[in-house]
């Protein structure tokens, strides 16, 4: 996934936001491109209305108009100005522009303009090169694109951009209780989440997801929703049926795969993980409990995709716990915890948490947006002290 993320696409403008720019952007021509008017007044000669004031204002006859969109216009001589609209093409011999508020209309009509004010050589006039020139890197490879660097990108005159490609994943879900959400629910089914989270998270750091599939815990079931997810896919995601049970789909089907491992590791939630491969495409296996599937993602994965798409990784930050905490030994656990506005004089921002440990608690990690570490050593902390809360 990394080698393919590596290289770039051609992508059209209007797909590229979100995406990680592969080779930095050259302007291909000056900006603004040619000389134009900054405002809605008259192109004229400074030196016509270098005396000029509301008591004695300089009459100079009108030679045209010219629009946002017109060619250059009737050259503008000795006292004489053109009107001319924002963005339009400043006419030859002009040297500043007038604003039209500046102005009056001559007692001879609309062929004379009077000036009341003057104005600076080069005064509201755009000029080829004033924001970039051609050959300047207007944006640096390895920038994420928003809507300002399109805007850029779009005034060059760049129809699409070379962007780092995004990983495609394919998500199954399995677990044969499972239950489209909306969908009527039978004895002891529940409704489905984990799909729906690691699409919204595998998106949300620039993944195209290509399948989200939900699976019973058959073989024949899984083995077909694996087929369909891997596809031209780079990497899937399983959830569910990792660790001891009757019915571990996903362990029975792809332990025994070369190059497989399944293991417990010591994190909680998170506990049992898988990996192995469908097809030449890597297959990451995630535990179904709802906590331990989001967990796992941002804490084991999400570093490697941000690393993949040229993303800047999400770092923790420093925070003090807001109340007494336990863990249990030998496991890091994964606290969630909501970061409580500074308050006045404290040197770092507190971390509270609003779940307990278990990993079925998916409605309070809702209100979280860290996870608080408590390394594997410790067993107790108390409010106040010290700790990493990783943003969600
Ligand atoms: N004897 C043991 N039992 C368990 C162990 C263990 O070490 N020994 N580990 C526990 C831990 S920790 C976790 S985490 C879970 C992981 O189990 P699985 O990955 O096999 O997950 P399932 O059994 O399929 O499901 C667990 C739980 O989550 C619910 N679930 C599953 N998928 C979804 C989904 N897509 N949407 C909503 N909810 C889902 C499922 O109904 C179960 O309640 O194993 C423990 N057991
Ligand atoms: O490790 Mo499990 O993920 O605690 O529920």
């Amino acid at each position: 996934m990394l080698e393919r993320a590596a290289r770039s696409t051609h992508l059209p403008l209007a797909a590229c936001a979100d995406s990680v720019l592969a080779v930095p952007l050259r302007a291909s021509v000056d900006l603004p491109l040619f000389v134009n008017s900054q405002m809605d007044g008259y192109a004229v000669r400074s030196a016509d209305i270098a005396g000029a004031g509301p008591d004695s204002p300089a009459r100079l006859r009108v030679v045209g108009a010219v629009h946002a969109g017109d060619g250059r216009g009737p050259g503008v001589d000795d006292d004489e100005a053109c009107k001319v609209m924002t963005g339009a093409p400043v006419p030859e011999g002009a040297d500043c522009v007038v604003p039209v508020e500046d102005t009056r209309v001559s007692d001879a009509g609309p062929t004379a303009v009077l000036v009341a004010a003057p104005r600076s050589p080069g005064e509201f006039i755009r000029r080829p090169g004033d924001d970039v020139r051609v050959g300047d890197v207007v944006i640096d490879a390895g920038v994420r694109l928003a809507a300002r660097h399109l805007a850029a990108a779009a005034s060059l005159g760049e129809s699409g951009l070379d962007v780092r490609p995004r990983p495609r994943v394919g998500v199954v879900a399995t677990g044969s209780e499972l239950v489209a959400p909306g969908r009527p629910l039978g004895p002891g089914q529940i409704w489905e989440s984990n799909s729906i989270t690691l699409a919204a998270a595998l998106k949300a750091c620039g993944c195209e997801v290509t399948t989200t599939t939900i699976s019973g815990d058959d073989r024949g079931e899984f083995t077909a929703a694996l087929d369909a997810a891997t596809g031209d896919a780079d990497l899937v995601v399983t959830a569910g049926a990792v660790s001891m049970g009757d019915a571990e789909v996903v362990r029975q089907v792809l332990a025994d795969r070369e190059g497989a491992r399944f293991a417990p590791i010591a994190m909680q939630p998170g506990g049992p993980q898988g990996l192995s491969t469908w097809r030449g495409t890597p297959v990451v296996c995630l535990p179904g409990n709802p906590v331990s599937a989001l967990v796992s993602f941002v804490v084991l994965l999400r570093p490697v995709i941000l690393e993949a798409v040229g993303r800047a990784p999400i770092h923790p930050v420093r925070a003090r716990l807001a109340r007494d905490v336990t863990s249990p030994a030998g496991r890091v656990q994964y606290l969630r915890a909501a970061m409580v506005p500074d308050s006045p004089g404290a040197d770092l921002p507190a971390a509270d948490p609003v779940s307990g440990p278990g990993s079925h608690l998916v409605a309070s990690m809702a209100r979280a947006d860290v996870l608080v570490e408590i390394p594997a050593d410790v067993t107790s902390l108390a409010a106040g002290a010290e700790v990493d809360a990783l943003p969600l």
